[in-house]
């Protein structure tokens, strides 16, 4: 059976593209080993720009992981540009094809490739249903460009990302997120909206870019210590600071510990907040280094 074209009426009145006609028309079965779990429920796809901030700009917005594009047709509702990254040869072929006008008009641009070995260019804001095996190294990526990100991820991933400190979900991941931004997760979204269903459920989850009310020298020495310390959850930071001078480069840890107030060093890594991390950070900047 030959799949029906969208008719000139759906077309007339730009409504958006039926996703599982795009899967059926890519002629491809989404396949879970490249992360592929193509969105297929138009409410949860027509509600994703939205959860952009009110004053986001969207001169230019980056999707990572086109897909078969359905995605991507609601980006293209909402911003001037987008640029959409596919390591999928034969989608990517797809995206250029069923997207042609966009292409042409040079409102859409289609980056075959990695994610995380193209150049990706100068945006505005990013807007993904992202390829959950590079989730963390992709969205370090992302983050420290300092714009709004509206992300899928799996929802234990999500969810860490966004806990408080004192929670179970707090560690590393949601310290050095929320150091770039207030991390919200805005919608779970079941297992059934995807095709093929992935094994777990998903969040999407909002990233509203703010300068961090602390200072911080040295970023990459911030995050490393608060690595260090995360590996040590469960000792306390006293502890913590002297096992792990290996991880964060201290040359003298002790020297921190003498500097640092005894009600920081009886707490644990999951009950400090990022502003409690850089303050120690200053401190083991200043003393330990
Ligand atoms: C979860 S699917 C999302 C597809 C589409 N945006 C949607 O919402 O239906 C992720 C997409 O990322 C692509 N992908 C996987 N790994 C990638 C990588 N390292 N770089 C770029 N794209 C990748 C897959 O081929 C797949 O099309």
């Amino acid at each position: 059976m030959t799949e029906p074209q969208p008719d000139a009426t759906e077309a007339a009145a730009h409504a958006p593209r039926d996703p599982d006609r795009l899967v059926r028309r890519a002629g491809l079965r989404g396949d879970p080993d490249q992360d592929q779990h193509f969105l297929v429920d138009d409410r949860v796809l027509d509600r994703i720009p939205g959860y952009l901030p009110e004053d986001a700009d969207t001169t230019h917005v980056l999707e990572v992981g086109g897909g078969t594009g359905a995605l991507t047709d609601r980006l293209l509702r909402v911003a001037d540009r987008v640029t959409v990254v596919e390591r999928d040869t034969r989608l990517a072929a797809f995206l250029r094809e069923e997207f042609a006008d966009d292409v042409e008009s040079g409102r859409l641009t289609i980056l075959e490739g990695d994610a995380l070995e193209v150049d990706l260019p100068e945006f505005t804001a990013c807007v993904s249903n992202l390829p959950y095996g590079i989730s963390s190294e992709i969205t370090f990526r992302l983050l420290p460009r300092g714009v709004p990100l509206v992300l899928m991820f799996q929802k234990e991933f999500g969810e860490r990302m966004a806990a408080e400190a004192g929670t179970d979900e707090y560690g590393r991941l949601s310290v050095s997120a929320q150091h770039y931004g207030d991390v919200e997760v805005v919608e779970t979204v079941p297992r059934k909206a995807f095709s093929p269903a992935p094994a777990v459920e998903s969040v999407l989850v909002r990233v509203t870019p703010r300068d961090p009310d602390y200072e911080v020298r040295d970023e990459a020495f911030f995050l490393d210590f608060v690595k260090a310390l995360f590996t040590q959850r469960r000792k306390t930071i006293r502890n913590g600071i002297r096992n792990t001078a290996h991880i964060s480069g201290l040359s003298d840890p002790e020297a921190v510990v003498d500097a640092a107030d005894e009600e920081v060093l009886r707490k644990r890594a999951g009950n400090m907040d990022p502003r409690a991390f850089a303050e120690l950070t200053a401190l083991a900047d200043e003393h330990g280094r």
